[in-house]
């Protein structure tokens, strides 16, 4: 099983790509189920993906009052800080769009690593009426050292096989995330990587073309199928062999 490449010319060309699926899975799950979960991913390079759709271009495409938001990761600072995913997509996504109060699920930091954790996974859970979560988008990023969302390598996360949000500890303990755990992402229906630049590139060759080292190159956890794209831009994807 392989996943979808969707290779383009320039960094405006893949968020045009990626904004297009986006819209498109969102009236198909609205249309379907009356609802569009979606978890983001946080971190630099979705900005630009969240403000394309808040933009007069996007934003009459999709009933955003049908739309549920989640989030992948957080890290562990409050909501009002710089580095917060919540807050970044709160600027370019959120209060651009005037997305209810009701539909943004935030993870809240203040309750420390254990207490967000248990607390997010709950939230998850009580969306979908304790099934399993299935949620219709999940949207992710890469790191150059091979991360997404907050599986980092060698953390013990890697090994969860529970479907649950789970605290990250990194440098020595010092600093903590919180993250869905790779079978929890696995189970939507629909994942979409956006990972643009030349930094990237190595990254994106060790995750789609190295052999299974899930320790190293953690992004490997994530399923490879025909419901996983990848939205690339030429720089990110040209270490591959295969295009
Ligand atoms: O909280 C985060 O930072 C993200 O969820 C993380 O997984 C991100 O997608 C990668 O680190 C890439 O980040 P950039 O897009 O900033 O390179």
């Amino acid at each position: 099983m392989s996943v979808k490449l969707n290779i383009a010319n320039s960094e405006a060309e893949v968020l045009t790509s990626l904004a297009d699926f986006f819209i498109a899975k969102g009236n198909e799950a609205i249309t379907a189920h009356g609802r569009f979960s979606v978890s983001l991913s946080g971190g630099s390079s979705p900005k630009k993906l969240y403000e394309l759709l808040a933009s007069a271009q996007y934003k009459n495409q999709l009933d955003w009052t049908k739309v549920d938001l989640f989030f992948g990761d957080e890290r562990n600072v409050p909501q009002d800080h710089k580095d917060s995913n919540y807050l970044m997509a709160k600027i370019a996504l959120f209060d651009p769009l005037n997305i209810p109060k009701e539909n943004i699920f935030a993870v809240n930091t203040s309750s420390g690593p254990e207490g967000a954790s248990k607390e997010y996974t709950v939230t998850i859970n009580n969306y979908f009426k304790g099934e399993d979560a299935v949620f219709d988008l999940v949207l992710l990023g890469l790191g150059d050292n091979s991360h997404t969302a907050s599986l980092f390598p060698h953390t013990p996360i890697l090994h969860d096989r529970s479907s649950s949000v789970q605290e990250v500890y990194l440098h020595d303990q010092q600093v903590f995330r919180i993250s869905m755990t790779a079978r929890m992402i696995n189970q939507a229906k629909h994942i979409a990587f956006l990972v643009y630049g030349e930094g990237k590139a190595i990254a994106v060759h060790h995750v789609l073309e190295d052999a299974e080292d899930i320790q190293e190159y953690p992004a490997q956890l994530i399923r490879k199928d025909d419901d996983v794209q990848w939205f690339l831009d030429e720089a990110a994807a040209s270490k591959l062999e295969k295009k």
